[in-house]
């Protein structure tokens, strides 16, 4: 079989993108192919893969594979970078559409250069779910988990969890290169507390408009960013009362920067950048 892609990043967060508007592949084949593709010795090498999709309620769709074959329900470097494919390739000829993920449909806003190629991207991401039993966490329902003490291996960490359409759990550290990631982060990812797995963000505040963040991510592990983390993120540190709501945080990921704003009506808006890498035929 024969795999039109383009492969394209969000800060380093890179995903086989493949376009469903004039390629067909297989259901069955999906998780597959996503793990087949992200491996960088026998396939292209990445984070994942993303579909690129017509869509019912939305003028495109996505969906989002982990590297390890998983389905998640939302992303929002993939989100940016779906906006920048759909709107070069003509899929949608405005600079304002609507983008439907599995988790909800989210507004996206894209910023054209003189040559017609998308420089940034913004996104309405909507609003964020607080609801333990919606996030979900195990425990008592009905509650949020804002600053809960959480005892993991020989620790106990003070985490703030998070739902963007896919499960956050967030942890403040004082500085972000002691953040515990490549040690807690896969044994978060995978505690019984979050029974669908979880993407575990660690973050240093370090005003009232930046943060810090690194990231380990269900399904894929340390990647250099994650938009709806950094989301996430964003809404931790201010239901934290570290940043304010309505103010707008630049979050630096380690792959570069992103300015997130939790505005007065709950929407989270998100604005970075969007590359393409590559394209090609993969041979599956
Ligand atoms: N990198 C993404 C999130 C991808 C999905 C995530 N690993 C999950 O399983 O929920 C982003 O930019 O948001």
């Amino acid at each position: 079989m024969k795999i039109p892609f383009t492969k394209m990043h969000g800060l380093g967060n890179n995903y086989i993108y493949i376009d469903l508007f004039h390629t067909d592949l297989p259901e069955e084949r999906l998780s597959e192919l996503a793990v087949k593709m992200s491996n960088p010795n026998t396939g292209i090498g990445s984070d994942g893969m993303i579909l690129i999709h017509p869509a019912e309620k939305a003028e495109v769709g996505m969906r989002i594979f982990n590297k390890d074959g998983s389905e998640g329900m939302n992303c929002g470097n993939g989100l940016r970078c779906t906006a920048k494919y759909v709107y070069e390739t003509g899929i949608v000829n405005t600079k304002e559409f609507s983008i439907q993920t599995k988790a909800n449909v989210v507004h996206a806003i894209v910023k054209v250069n003189r040559d017609k190629e998308v420089e940034e991207v913004t996104i309405d991401m909507g609003e964020p779910i607080l609801q333990r039993e919606q996030i979900p966490m195990l425990g008592e329902a009905g509650t949020k988990v804002i600053n809960e003490p959480f005892q993991i291996a020989d620790e106990i960490l003070h985490v703030t969890a998070v739902s963007m359409g896919n499960p956050h759990v967030v942890t403040m550290v004082d500085a972000i290169d002691e953040a515990p990631l490549t040690t807690l982060g896969p044994i978060m990812e995978k505690d019984e507390r979050f029974p669908e797995g979880v993407n575990a963000e660690f973050i240093e505040v370090v005003s009232d408009e930046e943060l810090h963040f690194r990231v380990w991510e269900r399904g894929s592990g340390i990647t250099e960013a994650c938009g709806t983390g950094a989301c996430a993120a964003v809404v931790a540190a201010t239901l934290n009362n570290k940043v304010t709501k309505g103010k707008k945080v630049i979050v630096h990921l380690a792959g570069g920067d992103l300015v997130i704003e939790w505005k007065e009506d709950d929407h989270i808006w998100m604005t970075g950048g969007a590359e393409t890498i590559a394209s090609g035929i993969f041979y599956a």
